[in-house]
Formats: C-alpha cells, structure tokens, sequence
C-alpha cells in the first residue's frame, strides 16, 4: 500500500513514534527517523534492520527545537531518500517546569517540521498524494489542567493544523495536512504528568491526573499507530482531527460558528 513512498517520524525512538515507524514498515514504506535520542534511535535502527532489511530505516539524530539541526538533517534525508511523502511531527515532551522547552519542542517543533515537509513537497513532487500528520491530543480539544502549557501547545498544534491545512489547499500544494489526537497512551511521557521536576507547582494534581487516566484508561501505541494509518490513506480528509479514545478512533465535527452567550455592556 505505501510501497514507494518515503515517510519520516520526528521522536520515533520510542513510543508512539517507534509503533508509527513499525506501522509504515509493515505497510511497505521506507522510513526516515528523526530524534535527539541517538542511543535509542541507533539501538532501534539495528533491530528494525533485522526485521525488515538494510535498505527501509535510517536513523537521523536531530532536535527539533533547533532551526539549524531540523535543516540540515531535512536535507541529508532528502539526499539519502530523494523525496519525502509523508511526513509525521510527533516528537513531544511534558515539561511544566521548563515550559518555554515544552513549547519550543510540541509547538514550534511542529510549525518547524510543517514549513519544511510543505516547502519540499510542494516543489519536489508537486504536492500530490504527500501528507503531513500532525501529532496533538486530546488535551488539544480539551483542557488537561495538571498541565496548562501541554495544553496550550496541543491546542497550539490543532490549530496550527487547521489553518496551515486551508492555506495548503487554498494554494493548491496537494498536500493534505491533518492532526492526530490520542487520549492517555502507555509510553513514557505519561510518567511526567507524575513526576515533580516535571509537573512543577501542579505536582499537588497528581491525584486528578491519575483520575483523569483511570477515566480514559491508558490505551496501547498500536491501537494508536493504526488510527495514524487511517490518517494517512484516507484521502477524504484535510484540517481534521482524529481522536483515539479506549473505545475507538473518531473525527472531530468542528462547529463552524462558536456558540455564544451575549452580555450586556
Ligand atoms: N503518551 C500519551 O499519553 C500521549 C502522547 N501524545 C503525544 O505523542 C507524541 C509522542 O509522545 P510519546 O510517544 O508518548 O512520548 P515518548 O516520551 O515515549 O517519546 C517521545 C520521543 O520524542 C523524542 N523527543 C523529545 N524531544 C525531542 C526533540 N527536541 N527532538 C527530537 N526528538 C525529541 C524523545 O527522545 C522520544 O523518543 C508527543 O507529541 C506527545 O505529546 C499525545 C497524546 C497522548
Ligand atoms: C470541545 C470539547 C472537546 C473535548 C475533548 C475532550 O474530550 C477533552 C478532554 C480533556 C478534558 O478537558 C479533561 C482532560 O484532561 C482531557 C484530556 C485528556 C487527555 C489528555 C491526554 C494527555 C496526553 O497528551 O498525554
């Protein structure tokens, strides 16, 4: 199904992105991964060269919170693969207390990857076919007030998505650009909505954030990477938002006018 085409997943390493890059693996593509973790990008680079070849994965070591790095490795994916269809912004961090990093990285990490991914296809390959997923949450649609500032970059990357989406059909790239929003996930970042260097002055949340995961309950990277499939063949859609919840996959109906509640001045 996606035989030909060349994908790349920022923060692929581990977690959802490592079951991404499985899930475009086992579906034929080739895959570039991107993440500042080179240990465990390399580690995972050897064991998915034994299962699925020498030829379908590079490992590429980058922040995607420095201009510099994202660049020059775009480029030198570019010059390994030739050409780029499918492009997947995941890499993320929970970090209230240093939350300027927080933004740098779920936010303007994404902004960063989107102008890069469109700027090459739209010239390269005409747009055609080529895809850009964008990884948010559903604290992107919601409020998950253990974590304010993640809050605020998801709903950042929703809308980031939403608007960058119209421009690109607009302007006739032909790259469709959608987002992603899963609930409670078993990876490591979930330990971060626990952990005081990490929740800063919201640590005394941690109850209502093990609540708010008992409500959702913790949903498996696979049940994930296949919504993340779906996203990507499903040429119907573009500026959507798809949500994973324990009970399925879901597209957001967004209402074309707020509903208001008038005031009298
Ligand atoms: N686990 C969860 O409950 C949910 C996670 N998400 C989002 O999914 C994405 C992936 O998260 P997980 O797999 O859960 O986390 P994870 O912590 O398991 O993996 C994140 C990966 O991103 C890499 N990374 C972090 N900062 C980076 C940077 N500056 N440059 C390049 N790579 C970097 C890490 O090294 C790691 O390999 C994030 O954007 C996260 O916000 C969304 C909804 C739920
Ligand atoms: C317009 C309203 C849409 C509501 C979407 C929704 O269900 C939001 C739920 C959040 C609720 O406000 C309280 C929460 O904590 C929910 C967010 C839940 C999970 C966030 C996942 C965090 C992560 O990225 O790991």
């Amino acid at each position: 199904m996606l035989k030909g085409k060349v994908a790349v997943v920022s923060g692929s390493a581990q977690g959802l992105g490592k079951a991404f890059t499985h899930i475009l693996l086992e579906n034929g593509a080739q895959v570039a991964m991107l993440d500042v973790n080179h240990v465990m990008g390399q580690e995972l680079q050897v064991q998915l060269n034994h299962q699925y070849g020498s030829d379908r994965t590079q490992f590429f070591k980058a922040d995607v919170s420095s201009d510099q790095q994202f660049t020059d490795v775009f480029q030198e994916i570019i010059s390994k693969f030739g050409h780029i269809n499918i492009f997947c912004n995941n890499a993320g961090i929970a970090d209230e207390k240093n939350w300027e990093k927080t933004v740098s990285i779920n936010l303007s990490g994404v902004v960063r990857g989107t102008y890069l991914a469109l700027d090459h296809m739209k010239k390269e390959n005409g747009g055609n076919g080529c895809v850009i997923i964008n990884v948010a949450s559903l604290a992107g649609l919601g409020p998950f007030p253990s974590a304010p500032v993640y809050t605020a970059t998801k709903h950042g990357v929703v809308g980031f998505t939403r608007a960058i989406s119209m421009a690109s059909q607009v302007s006739g790239y032909g790259v469709r650009i959608n987002a992603l929003c899963p609930s409670f996930v078993r990876t490591t970042l979930i330990d971060s909505f626990k952990q005081e260097d990490k929740t800063g002055q919201f640590y005394n949340l941690v109850s209502l954030t093990q609540s708010l995961i008992d409500k959702f309950t913790l949903i498996e990277v696979e049940q994930v990477a296949k919504a993340f499939l779906h996203l990507i063949k499903d040429e119907s859609v573009n500026g959507a938002a798809l949500v994973v919840k324990s009970e399925g996959a879901a597209y957001v109906t967004f209402p074309k006018e707020v509903e208001t509640t008038p005031i009298s001045l």
